[in-house]
This record gives structure tokens, C-alpha cells and sequence, in this order.
């Protein structure tokens, strides 16, 4: 039998066409097709994503899920999803998002930028959104400004998912994630197991379930499914070709290929075992990337996003972006640049990451370190960038620990939300 031909336009869709009026094309991604829609219903505007990629999807759906009700997380409406045929996510519509917010202040003129209030205000909302991920063991693993959308009232919303991953283990604790371990099994795709629960247009069911009753189910399906995911681990892979601004885009297969021709990296070589199971380092932008990523780590965590949140917290402050590498090796030299010598005194296990022995570095004598990149910024905010900004994964603070940082209460304070200068158009 010929398998099912795949509908590459919600157009063709009429259940939701009948839903959904579908007004133009807004944005296009790795993975997805975003249109600008209104709900017949009650004529509000949405976004309708719709993502041309099986994993991608499943992951997007799985947090958006999980996270649903966090104020600064993009909220999804319903779903629509067939086997034959690619999701389509309602998502609320947010007209712009945190590069556009950057760039409209970058080009109010000479000496302009934020002022402290204002961005005190943008960090606290994207840690919230971050704190809401890590609490419920998501790893958002592509952490960057244009994934930060704002909506026309200023409330930042933390989106596009399709590179998450979710932790499993019941005794994980986010403010010691870095000591924790997991078996390689228990880094699962929940849709997996929610198709089993509800399927096809998710809105109305999903309100009768509630959110513990969702994890009781789940894990019951988990136990009788427990032989799932042995043939769904990622690898490491390697990311020569992607550009420094679009997502990685390794696939399932990339992935699958790597692990059917090379025995799995890094199994074993540190204690404790792994927190997310096998995972690719061809994860996010490169600009943004964790070093741990950079050297091929497939035995990473949550802190993969702290150091991302730092890159992001040095751009609201400097008005570009920190490490603005041309290629991976490019990148991890311009870090080396500015925080000096990778090496076990700085960064203990470093040595046993897959690529650290495959490239070498000349000795820097001198990194300008982050002082260095923000020379016009105050020492606490270099200070509070530095605590996310480190080499050891370990030592960067959490999500927890930057909600509850001084910086926050300490004049001047954040400004409110109605207060923030929220640009009338998206960057392209
Ligand atoms: N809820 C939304 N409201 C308005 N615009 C959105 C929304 N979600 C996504 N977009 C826009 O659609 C475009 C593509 O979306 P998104 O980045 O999520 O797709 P992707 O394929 O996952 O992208 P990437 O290549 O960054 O992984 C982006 O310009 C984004 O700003």
C-alpha cells in the first residue's frame, strides 16, 4: 500500500478551516510554516504554526502542554494533529518579539538603550518563562532573542519548543541539576504516550484532564510501554553547515544514521550517569550555544539554557550579541578569547567532552573577559552576567537563584510592563 501523501497546507484542512480563518503567512522556521489567523468563533487573532516535522512537533506539544497557564510562556489553544498530516498548533498571536525589542532601542540614536529598569523588567520576565521550563524539567535547548515573543502590552512569552526536551525522573531537583543522573530511557516524548490518551483536536478533552491525573496516566503508560525509546536516543552530530542565526537542524535520521554507524559517545565517562539520556549537541544557535555543546557533549542539562540566558542578558545590555561566531570552531575561540583557557582547572571534566582532545587552541594570554564586552556596564550587571557566562556547566546559577538575585529588588527598579517600548513591527 502507498503510504498516506502528506498535506502540506492547513488550507486543504477543513476542520481547521471551519475553526479558523486563515489570514496570511507570518513567519517561517527549520521546522514550520506560522500563519496569522482569527478564531470564527469569537474573532480573536492566533497563530497558527503549522510544523512540518514529526519530532519537532511532538516536543513542541509535549512542553506547551506541560506549561500551559505560566505567564510568560506562549499559550497554546488547541492542537490538531493526524498521522498522516502535519501539526498544526493555535498558539496566541504576539506580534514581536525580544531581537525586534533590541533593535528598535539599538536605533533610537546615539547613547540610547535600555534604561536599568527597563532591563531589569525584560530579564525578570525571561527568567520567569525559564524558571516555568526548568521546575517542570524542560530543557528548552534553544534559548535566543527572536524565541522570546512579546505581546503588545509588553509581556514577554518564552516559544518554539520544537527543540525541547523533558526530563522524567521523579526525583530531579532543578537547583541541583547538575549532580543529578537519569537513565538514558526516562528522556521520553510525552505525545507519545498522550496520543494514547487523546487524539485529533486535543481543546476539549484536554480541560476534563487535570494536570496530575495527566502524569498518573502517563506514567502508567510508561510502565507498560517501557521497551519505548530504545531506538529514539539522540547522538552527537556534528553542525559544520548551519548558520549562526537559524536553529540546528539535525534530524531524527541525522541522528538515527550517527547511532547505527558509531558506538554511543561519552557512555559512562562521568559519574553520576546521564540527566537526559544521549542527547545531540547540534542543539539551538550558535551564537547561543553552551561550550559543553560546542565540544560534542551528548551528557548535558538544564544548564545548556542558563549559559544561552547569559548571552541573552549581555545583548540587552550591550545592544549585540555576545560571541558572534562564523563556525562552531569560530565560536568556541572568540569565547576562548574573552574567558581564557579551557582546561581542568577551570572547568573540571572538560577533558572528557568528545571533541575537546580533536581541537586545540593557542594559549590566550590575556582574555579581555566579560568586562571586556560590556565596558560601558555597571559591575553588578557584568556580575550578574559572569554567573551565567562560565565555563562549568556546575557553577552557572539557576533559573531559581536568578529570580531570587538582589539585583531585582535594588534600585532602580524594574519599570512596569506598560512601561516598556514594544516596536510596531517584527525583524525579519
Ligand atoms: N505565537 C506566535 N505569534 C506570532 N508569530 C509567531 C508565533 N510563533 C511563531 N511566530 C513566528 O513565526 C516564525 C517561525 O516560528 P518558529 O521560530 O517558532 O518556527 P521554527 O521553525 O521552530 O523556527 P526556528 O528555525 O527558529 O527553530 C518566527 O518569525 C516567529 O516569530
Amino acid at each position: 500500500m502507498d503510504p498516506p501523501t502528506k498535506s502540506w497546507s492547513i488550507h486543504t484542512r477543513p476542520e481547521i478551516t471551519t475553526k479558523y480563518e486563515i489570514l496570511e503567512l507570518i513567519g517561517s522556521g527549520s521546522y514550520a510554516d506560522v500563519y496569522r489567523g482569527r478564531r470564527t468563533s469569537d474573532g480573536i487573532t492566533v497563530a497558527l504554526k503549522e510544523i512540518h516535522d514529526h519530532q519537532s512537533a511532538s516536543r513542541e506539544i509535549d512542553a506547551l502542554r506541560i506549561l500551559r497557564g505560566s505567564e510568560n510562556v506562549v499559550f497554546m489553544h488547541e492542537f490538531f494533529w493526524r498521522e498522516d498530516e502535519d501539526a498544526v498548533l493555535v498558539l496566541e498571536f504576539l506580534r514581536t518579539d525580544l531581537a525586534a525589542v533590541i533593535k528598535e532601542v539599538s536605533g533610537a540614536g546615539e547613547g540610547e538603550g535600555f534604561s536599568v529598569g527597563e532591563v531589569k523588567r525584560w530579564m525578570k520576565m525571561i527568567v520567569s518563562g525559564v524558571h516555568c521550563c526548568h521546575v517542570n524539567r524542560i530543557v528548552h535547548r534553544d534559548l535566543k532573542p527572536q524565541n522570546f515573543l512579546v505581546s503588545d502590552d509588553g509581556v514577554l512569552k518564552l516559544a518554539d519548543f520544537g527543540q525541547a526536551r523533558i526530563l522524567m525522573e521523579s526525583g530531579f531537583d532543578a537547583s541541583n541539576h547538575a549532580s543529578s543522573s537519569q537513565h538514558p530511557h526516562d528522556a521520553i516524548s510525552l505525545s507519545h504516550y498522550s496520543n494514547q490518551i487523546e487524539f485529533g483536536n486535543q481543546e476539549d478533552d484536554e480541560e476534563k484532564i487535570s494536570h496530575d491525573e495527566y502524569f498518573r496516566v502517563l506514567d502508567e503508560l510508561k510502565i507498560q510501554s517501557h521497551t519505548y525509546d530504545t531506538d529514539d536516543k539522540d547522538t552527537n552530530t556534528h553542525d559544520g553547515n548551519t548558520s549562526c542565526l537559524a536553529t540546528c537542524t539535525t534530524t531524527d535520521d541525522d541522528e538515527d544514521d550517527y547511532l547505527w554507524k558509531n558506538s554511543l559517545p561519552y557512555e559512562g565517562d562521568e559519574e553520576g550517569g546521564n540527566e537526559l539520556g544521549f542527547l545531540t549537541s547540534c542543539v539551538g544557535t550558535r551564537w547561543y550555544r553552551a561550550p559543553e555543546l560546542l565540544f560534542g557533549s551528548t551528557n548535558y542539562g538544564l544548564e545548556v539554557d542558563l549559559w544561552s540566558l547569559g548571552c541573552v542578558f549581555a545583548e540587552l545590555f550591550t545592544l549585540k550579541p555576545l560571541f558572534q561566531g562564523t563556525t562552531d570552531i569560530d565560536q568556541i575561540s572568540r569565547i576562548i578569547s574573552v574567558l581564557g583557557d579551557i582546561n581542568e582547572d577551570v572547568w573540571h571534566g572538560c577533558s572528557k567532552l568528545p571533541d575537546y582532545a580533536a581541537i586545540s587552541f593557542n594559549k590566550v594570554e590575556n582574555p579581555i573577559g566579560l568586562e571586556g564586552c560590556m565596558v560601558n556596564q555597571l559591575d553588578d550587571e557584568v556580575s550578574f552576567v559572569r554567573r551565567l557566562v562560565c565555563y562549568d556547566p556546575a557553577r552557572r546559577a539557576t533559573a531559581m537563584e536568578l529570580l531570587h538575585e538582589k539585583y531585582f529588588c535594588e534600585e532602580p527598579l524594574p519599570v512596569p510592563v506598560s512601561q516598556l517600548r514594544i516596536p510596531v513591527t517584527k525583524n525579519e
